[in-house]
């Protein structure tokens, strides 16, 4: 009884949709905006206008809706929207979806935090859904993204809301099992993925086939235009069918006529719903750039965390080695409150767990850029910190984006260095709202001296602390715009002992000399910047651990008080941590000292001449050396250098040594194959001997190989020339 009922539901509910089907496209066809048209500039819909068709000819207008269950989309779809709790549309939805769902490709740019998601998603579903797209048909939609945290969530967006479909979906990024996604991938409709991966699939995955694919999506897709994914976004395009729908959308977008042929776009709808807004950024979020000499940016970040333990903060560093030296130490400083860290180089289930766990409790994440695009912190992230200078202004967005998302208020701090001010005027060129705040650093709080004891307690947070170090200048040397980021003028030594290392690292790209010419904190030219007196050395806090009060540091960075010039140097002289001293004592370290030999101090921490240890100040009091016992060392150092040539030339033997063998090998094969090669052929008797000869030749010890070739050619001849005397004489007593 059972069974021709559920067949008869079956059918019931096939015919259903395809009514729908048929109904949907109708309705779209019939209400689809100009090609070119803004449909965020039509007046909204009455909200209790007719939904749908009306009469025999005539459906509802869809083009200036505001919400969801105005749009010609699927009953499946409406009720996956409204139980994820989505009503109205946001702008970046009511300018493009009218678009897109009528099959056209789409170049939408909208501020961070915007609602892009949802731009896409619905019309991939919907796409698929409107084709009757099943399991058997394949991958129907691509959805690209450039990070595998923003692929995972966008993942969940597209769960959450197409769960009433029947599309299968998978989620292809690095860090998960290769070889199970390849056994699920070719049943998958839906691949939200990274493009590396992806292309892993095209090549290696046995009859892995995107033929069939109807929508292609670049989340933040100027990101993967750009040089990063150039060769993979090309190899994966070449193997995608030109006739399909593509979806392109970013808070920064790519106009470039060369993408978008690399994309084969058709005729694209460029909907960027903020163009006529002043701000490029979200009007709820409140922006700040202070100016921060590098030596004094881990005060002002400590100070400022300690300024906010009930928030959820996102500091961003420029490097992994950065982001892994600060997490460990500031952890160790236990500054009350919880503090995580993200970066490319951890395992993929580590990097989904710590932003899970940054989603659910207030705390502190540091973080390279990995986490600067995208991703939607659903609890809101309270500030964005930007301790390092972002590239450009596009990942400044992308950066401070991550708060102020949909309707939520958000705030944001860029530290920037002295030399660094061409960035605030590349943002406001660009119209971002920012503020630019004078550092009053009374409040602040020097941890570079407890930094200085952590290294010296903790042995593995030094070369940690080196790393640091070494990446960050590197990674300035390495920036293309040096307008802003200019090596040169680093204060490389104060850095570095802001960073606790009791000696600057070694930099062998840089050439001393440029960067010591710079003093730190020179003058600048842009009009606002403070003068070199407002850079106080902050006092350092006796009792870190102590909570202070949750006023906002940066309220307090805006206050008008002004520090007398003079006093601020009595401030910065009285409260000079004790790294300052063992950095001047650095300073007279000899760089350019012979390899290999020691640098040696003095009780005063001075450095003194190579051999001093050696001197008896006992018996030598105007601090002279004992020749005697300098004679002995060098007898010794002499005896040392000679036992080490021995050693070396036994070395280098024993290397040429296995050269030859390995030289020996490789010809010993080639013969083989070539003697193959000629069984195989049909050579005349004479022709395999005399190659058979040819080939011994190779195969003498090579330790005097000239003679022994000139010896072994002479043997050879000698043997032809008996064999010739032997055959003569037969001859000759033959003809007789
Ligand atoms: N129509 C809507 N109604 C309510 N909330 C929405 C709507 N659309 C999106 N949101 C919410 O707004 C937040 C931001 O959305 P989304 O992540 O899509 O932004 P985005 O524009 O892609 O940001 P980014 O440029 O940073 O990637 C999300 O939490 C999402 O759930």
């Amino acid at each position: 009884m059972k069974k021709p009922k559920s067949k008869q539901v079956r059918i019931q509910s096939r015919n259903t949709e395809v009514q729908e089907i048929q109904l949907l496209e109708k309705w779209i066809e019939f209400g689809k905006p100009e090609s070119g048209s803004n449909p965020l500039s039509l007046p909204p819909l009455p909200a209790k206008s007719p939904i749908g068709r009306i009469d025999e000819n005539t459906y509802s207008q869809y083009a200036g809706c505001t919400k969801f269950q105005q749009l010609p989309i699927s009953k499946n779809l409406k009720d996956g929207l409204r139980q994820a709790g989505y009503k109205n549309m946001t702008n970046i939805q009511r300018a493009s979806l009218p678009h897109s769902l009528s099959g056209r490709d789409i170049l939408g740019a909208a501020k961070t935090g915007s609602g892009k998601t949802l731009a896409f998603i619905i019309p991939v579903l919907e796409k698929l859904y409107k084709a009757r797209w099943g399991l058997e048909d394949g991958v129907g939609s691509i959805i690209m993204s450039p990070t595998r945290e923003l692929a995972d969530q966008l993942f969940g967006v597209l769960k959450s809301v197409g769960k009433h479909h029947g599309f299968s979906a998978g989620l292809l990024i690095g860090g998960h099992e290769y070889d199970e996604e390849k056994d699920h991938v070719n049943r998958m409709n839906i691949l939200i993925c990274t493009p590396g991966r992806l292309l892993k699939h095209m090549d290696t995955t046995p009859n892995f086939d995107c033929s069939q694919l109807q929508v292609l999506v670049l989340d933040e897709a100027d990101r993967i235009l750009d040089a990063g994914f150039k060769k993979e976004v090309n190899a994966i395009v070449s193997q995608l069918p030109k006739h399909r729908q593509t979806l392109l959308f970013s808070a920064t977008q790519t106009k470039s006529v060369k993408d978008l042929a690399r994309l084969s776009l058709k005729d694209p709808e460029y909907i960027a719903v903020d163009e006529e807004s002043i701000a490029a950024t979200p009007n709820r979020l409140q922006q700040k750039v202070i100016l921060v000499p590098l030596d004094q940016k881990l005060d002002m970040l400590w100070s400022f965390i300690k300024a906010h333990l009930n928030s959820r903060i996102l500091v961003f560093l420029s490097t992994c080695k950065q982001v892994r030296f600060v997490h460990e130490a500031f952890k160790k400083l236990r500054p009350g409150i919880p503090l995580k860290c993200l970066h490319g180089r951890m395992k993929q289930v580590k990097r989904m767990f710590i932003l899970q766990q940054f989603v659910e409790q207030r705390s502190v994440l540091f973080s390279t850029d990995v986490s600067s695009r995208g991703l939607d912190f659903n609890k809101g992230v309270d500030w964005v910190v930007q301790v390092d200078c972002p590239d450009d202004v596009a990942t400044y967005i992308h950066r401070v984006g991550r708060t102020a998302r949909y309707d939520s208020i958000g705030r944001s701090v860029l530290f920037l260095l002295p030399s660094e001010m061409k960035m605030l005027e590349r943002l406001q060129e660009k119209k971002i709202p920012v503020e630019f705040d004078k550092p009053n650093t009374k409040r602040l709080q020097s941890v570079s001296g407890l930094l200085a004891a952590l290294l010296a307690k903790y042995k593995d947070l030094q070369p940690l602390a080196q790393r640091a170090f070494k990446t960050y200048v590197k990674s300035i040397y390495k920036q293309k715009d040096k307008e802003i980021f200019d090596v040169t003028k680093l204060p490389i030594d104060d850095f570095s002992a802001s960073l606790g290392l009791p000696m600057t690292p070694q930099l062998r790209y840089l050439n001393r000399k440029d960067i010591d010419k710079n003093t730190p904190g020179e003058p600048v030219s842009v009009p606002q910047i403070p003068a070199k007196k407002d850079f106080i050395r902050p006092k350092p806090s006796n009792d870190l651990l102590e909570e202070s009060d949750d006023e906002e540091i940066l309220d307090l960075l805006r206050s008008k008080e002004t520090t007398d010039g003079d006093d601020a140097k009595a401030i910065a002289a009285d409260n000079l941590p004790t790294t300052r001293v063992l950095k001047k004592k650095k300073l007279k370290i000899n760089v350019h000292r012979p390899v290999g030999t020691r640098v040696v101090f003095d009780e005063e921490g001075n450095t003194l001449p190579p051999l001093a240890r050696l001197a008896d100040i006992g018996t030598t009091d105007s601090g002279l050396l004992d020749k005697q016992k300098v004679m002995e060392r060098f007898a010794e150092l002499r005896e040392e250098m000679k036992t080490r040539d021995q050693e070396d030339k036994l070395l280098d033997r024993k290397r040429r040594k296995e050269k030859r063998i390995k030289e020996k090998e490789k010809y010993k094969r080639a013969r083989n194959e070539e003697e193959e090669d000629d069984d195989e052929d049909d050579f005349s008797g004479s022709d395999k001997d005399s190659k058979k000869v040819k080939g011994s030749k190779v195969y003498f010890d090579s330790d005097s190989d000239g003679d022994m070739k000139d010896k072994a050619a002479i043997k050879t001849d000698e043997i032809s020339l008996a064999e010739q005397e032997e055959l003569a004489l037969k001859l000759l007593s033959s003809m007789h």
